[in-house]
């Protein structure tokens, strides 16, 4: 079983209603445990800026999946809220990111673990901060990656 950390973000149609059933789906995956769940936060844009506010959680699970099997279920739970690829950082319904797989670095043309932009999104730091272990082997780089960030475009909104 491997702790791994999952960054889910929404910011068209429903959203929260996206996350909810998003989560739902991964308490229903194989050999998983969903163990933590952040509150919800609204997000400014990041990277795109011409489009909505996101709403983003962060998820903490334990799983016996291998990390391309997660992300082949979690790819099969986009497309189940109608997940569509149009413009890169564009809008979308629901998007699930593997950000960490216990302490497994991998780089291949389908995934690459830990999620090369993370540390630099104040919108996947600051609710995996709600859900990380406090001996988890990245958690002293997470918090330095925070300190000093700005946090103002993240608004908790709603607890889960
Ligand atoms: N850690 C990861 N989590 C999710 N997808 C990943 C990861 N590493 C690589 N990918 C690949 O990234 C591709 C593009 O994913 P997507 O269109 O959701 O990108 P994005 O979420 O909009 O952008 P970003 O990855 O910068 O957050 C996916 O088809 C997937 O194979
Ligand atoms: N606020 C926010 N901005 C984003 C997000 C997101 O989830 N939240 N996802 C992106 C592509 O992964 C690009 N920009």
């Amino acid at each position: 079983m491997a702790t791994c950390y999952l960054s889910l973000g929404s910011n068209l149609g429903d959203r929260a209603n996206y996350l909810h059933t998003a989560v739902q789906s991964l308490r229903e995956l194989p050999g998983t445990r969903v163990e933590a769940v952040s509150g919800i936060y609204e997000t400014a844009p990041y990277g795109y800026l011409e489009q909505g506010a996101f709403y983003n959680i962060a998820v903490r699970l334990e799983t016996g999946l291998e990390p391309h099997e997660l992300l082949r279920e979690t790819q099969r739970i986009e497309l189940e809220n109608g997940r569509e690829r149009t413009i890169h950082w564009g809008p979308r319904t629901l998007d699930i990111d593997l950000i960490l797989y216990g302490t497994v670095t991998l780089c291949d043309e389908r995934l690459t673990l830990p999620h090369p932009e993370y540390l630099k999104r104040a919108f996947v730091l600051v609710p995996l901060a709600e859900v990380l272990r406090p001996n988890d082997p990245h958690a002293a780089r997470i918090r330095a990656a925070l300190d000093g960030m700005p946090t103002d475009g993240v608004t908790p909104v709603m607890a889960w």
